[in-house]
């Protein structure tokens, strides 16, 4: 396992990728001036579709992008967009953004590739490999040779594969948008009642993280993560970045929401901890409802280290208290991929497998495949417990 290629920071272009004549490298973009980050944010609002069907289109809020795109370390070089010459209107899109990554124990420096976009009306230019190669360069010149990405497309070999999982917690409407359906055997008020939450969790203790708990998360996390083969490696700046977001955004706004179990027999004692991030979705040609509300689970930890059964159960009781806080911020649906120890509650807690198949790329990085928590038909294998820890966004 390693690097396939080693090239160096000599080998690399200083010249930026040729375009088309009709285009030109966005070299201005700053996303820290709000007019530029509102020109990505309308191009990816306008064009970049996350289902294959245009029924849904995800809906960001700045709020969103400036948490995604501007974690400690970023660099405004790998935020690279392409504007049409004659207009300055941007048309095409591409972050990178830093993620040390430890494969199997081995350190590996890289950056992940998230937010490729280009305009509806462009998609045969081919750019999307240039964008590609582009931030690549980029990335390079700063000695950094590994990319870390996913793509719901199949491209080659995968270091892991997982499988996208949805909770209902607001089944009624995800049946009348026709996400979910009524099976046969089965009537409405019964689907509702399967998905019905009580009002409080089982565990005591849960509130919202503080930045006072920092520490022990951090501590915590790192932990946790051992059991995985593949991860982020977080410094301190990162992991408070991704857990806390802007500390000052209003519950209402918040991107991003973590809370911890604080031990009742030591108070101060932080045992667990979870997050979510809020990601909704327009719904684009139904009269009923405008939006989707969307929960995606983020970063999690336990220190319970006793066996598998007593941690199933206190997975599902921990991420069970997710989805009553989630219902009570209006999320319709709670969404997982298969990774981490995610199989160990998905059925207690009634997700549904979805049809999205998550594959990750790790470029220019051979490793022995990592398992996805999926069987041989690429369903979710709910007896194993994948070895991938990073949660791509
Ligand atoms: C996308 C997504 C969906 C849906 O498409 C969906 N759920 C309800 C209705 N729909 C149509 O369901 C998931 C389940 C697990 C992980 C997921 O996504 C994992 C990756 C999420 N990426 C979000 C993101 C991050 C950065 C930039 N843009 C989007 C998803």
């Amino acid at each position: 396992e390693g690097p396939i290629e080693n090239k160096t920071v000599k080998d690399i272009p200083l010249e930026p990728y040729p375009l088309l004549d009709l285009f030109e490298w966005a070299d201005d973009l700053d996303l820290t001036r709000d007019d530029h980050r509102d020109e990505v944010f309308q191009l990816l609002y306008e064009n970049y579709v996350e289902d294959a069907d245009s029924t849904f289109r995800f809906k960001y809020t700045t709020e969103f992008l400036d948490w995604a795109l501007k974690p400690p370390g970023y660099k405004k070089e790998w935020h690279v967009g392409v504007r049409v010459k004659a207009t300055g209107r941007l048309i095409g899109f591409i972050a990178g953004t830093p993620c040390d990554l430890k494969v199997r124990e081995q350190l590996v420096k890289s950056v992940e590739i998230n937010f490729i976009c280009v305009h509806k009306k462009l998609r045969s230019k081919r750019l999307a490999p240039i964008l590609i190669k582009e931030v690549t360069r980029r990335v390079n010149l700063q000695g950094i040779f590994q990319d870390l990405y996913t793509a719901g497309v199949v491209l080659p070999s995968p270091v892991s594969v997982c499988r996208y999982n949805h909770r209902p917690l607001n089944w009624s409407k995800l049946y009348d948008i026709g996400f979910s359906y009524l099976p046969e055997n089965a009537t409405k008020t019964q689907m509702i009642a399967k998905y019905t939450l009580t009002k409080e969790g089982k565990l005591n203790g849960l509130r919202r993280a503080e930045l006072k708990d920092f520490d022990q998360i951090f501590a915590l996390l790192q932990k946790f993560q051992e059991r995985y083969e593949l991860v982020q490696d977080f410094t301190r700046d990162e992991l408070k970045h991704w857990l806390f977001g802007n500390v000052d955004l209003q519950d209402k706004v918040k991107v991003i929401h973590t809370f911890v179990i604080e031990d009742e027999a030591e108070p101060g004692k932080i045992t667990d901890f979870f997050s979510f991030y809020l990601l909704p979705f327009s719904i684009l040609d139904n009269e009923e409802h405008s939006e989707l509300g969307c929960a995606y689970l983020f970063y999690y930890a336990t220190d319970c280290d006793e066996n598998q059964a007593a941690l199933k159960r206190r997975l599902t009781d921990l991420i069970g208290e997710a989805l009553i806080i989630a219902k009570s911020l209006g999320v319709d649906v709670f969404n997982c991929v298969s990774c981490q120890d995610n199989n160990l509650f998905l059925q207690d807690l009634k997700f549904g497998q979805g049809d999205g198949i998550l594959n990750y790329y790790l470029f220019n990085y051979k490793a022995k495949a990592i398992n996805g928590g999926l069987d041989s038909q690429q369903k979710v294998d709910y007896d194993t417990v994948s070895k991938v820890g990073v949660v791509m966004l």
